[in-house]
């Protein structure tokens, strides 16, 4: 048996480096939509993204696998997620994609206006479902594998981290959470991506009081590990906008997605929206196109010749 050497030589792959960084390919990335492009997700990139509880950290994930999907016809998506059967997965990208209340959809109290709006939504979901698949029960890494290998996935998403039950015994939910993330860099290291949502711990507001408001919140709130921190390229937060009023049971709800950690990049943050009702995410500065970029500028520029 040959062992793999511990080491490589920079003389050795020092002419194929050069020979990319001059004349490669640019790194495959996931198109996730517009405005969201310091999102990086290609192969061998580890994401985490946290959030607390019904900040639509599952919703947001779903609406990027299918925007990614639909953009590139060769990519393959494994979905492992433990709280919803692949079913009420696909009915929220249904209600999103198709702009019919998800009430209505999950109720089966569809009329006929409403099951027109949805055959082009039903259309999108099928052109994708030979490239997606969800892992069932129990969601073990093993399973998580078994699946990916099962279509060649490009990407696997793990919702969520805490309750994926990596292989072996391990004396505490911080082991499990740490073995969870070393077979997570061998699936990147392999060449997937991957992205793991992680449920965060509360932490004190600016009056002291224990809370899941965005201020308080920090890489080190990622529960139970260190190892999450370390292990993911780039960290994810979404909470509630800074100057939000939103209720609770809000139908819509400004969020910021606070990027934490970006090992290639400089961490952006972005503000959106998440109209829950259609569970979609919406950029809450539109992106303006390159003509009307070119407008503004020139408008700009008329006022600073006044
Ligand atoms: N039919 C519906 N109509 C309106 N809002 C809904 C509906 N179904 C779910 N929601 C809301 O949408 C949000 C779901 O978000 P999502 O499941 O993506 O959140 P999450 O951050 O993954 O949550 P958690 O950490 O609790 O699993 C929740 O706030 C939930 O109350």
């Amino acid at each position: 048996m040959t062992e793999r050497q511990t080491f490589v030589r920079c003389d050795r792959l020092f002419d194929d480096w050069q020979d990319d960084v001059l004349h490669g390919d640019p790194p495959r990335r996931f198109d996730i939509g517009p405005g969201l492009e310091h999102i990086r997700l290609g192969p061998g990139m580890v994401a985490l993204l946290g959030g607390s509880p019904g900040m639509g950290k599952t919703a947001f994930v779903m609406q990027s696998v299918v925007s990614a999907m639909s953009a590139d016809d060769t990519l393959r998506v494994c979905v492992a997620n433990v709280e919803m059967p692949p079913e009420r997965l696909l009915e929220r990208q249904l209600s999103r994609l198709g702009d019919v209340s998800l009430d209505d959809i999950q109720n089966r109290t569809l009329n006929a206006r409403q099951r027109d709006k949805l055959d082009a939504a039903f259309d999108v979901l099928d052109d994708i479902a030979d490239r997606l698949v969800f892992v069932r029960a129990p969601m073990t890494l093993e399973n998580v594998a078994d699946a990916a290998d099962s279509i060649d996935a490009d990407l696997i998403v793990l919702d969520y981290i805490q309750r994926i039950r990596p292989a072996g015994k391990h004396d505490d939910k911080r082991g499990s959470v740490d073995a969870t993330m070393d077979s997570i860099r061998r699936f990147a290291d392999a060449g997937c991506c991957v992205v793991a949502l992680s449920a965060v711990g509360r932490s004190k507001d600016a009056k002291g009081r224990s809370s899941y408001s965005g201020e308080g919140l920090s890489l080190a709130s990622f529960r139970e590990s260190s190892e999450l921190e370390y292990g993911a390229d780039d960290a994810y937060l979404i909470v509630p906008s800074a100057n939000s009023d939103a209720e609770p049971d809000d139908a819509e709800i400004d969020v910021s997605l606070r990027q934490l950690k970006s090992r290639y990049g400089k961490p952006t943050d972005v503000e959106l929206t998440f109209d829950r009702s259609r569970q979609r995410f919406e950029l809450a500065e539109p992106v303006m196109s390159e003509e009307h970029q070119r407008l503004r500028d020139s408008i700009a520029g008329l006022w600073g010749e006044a």
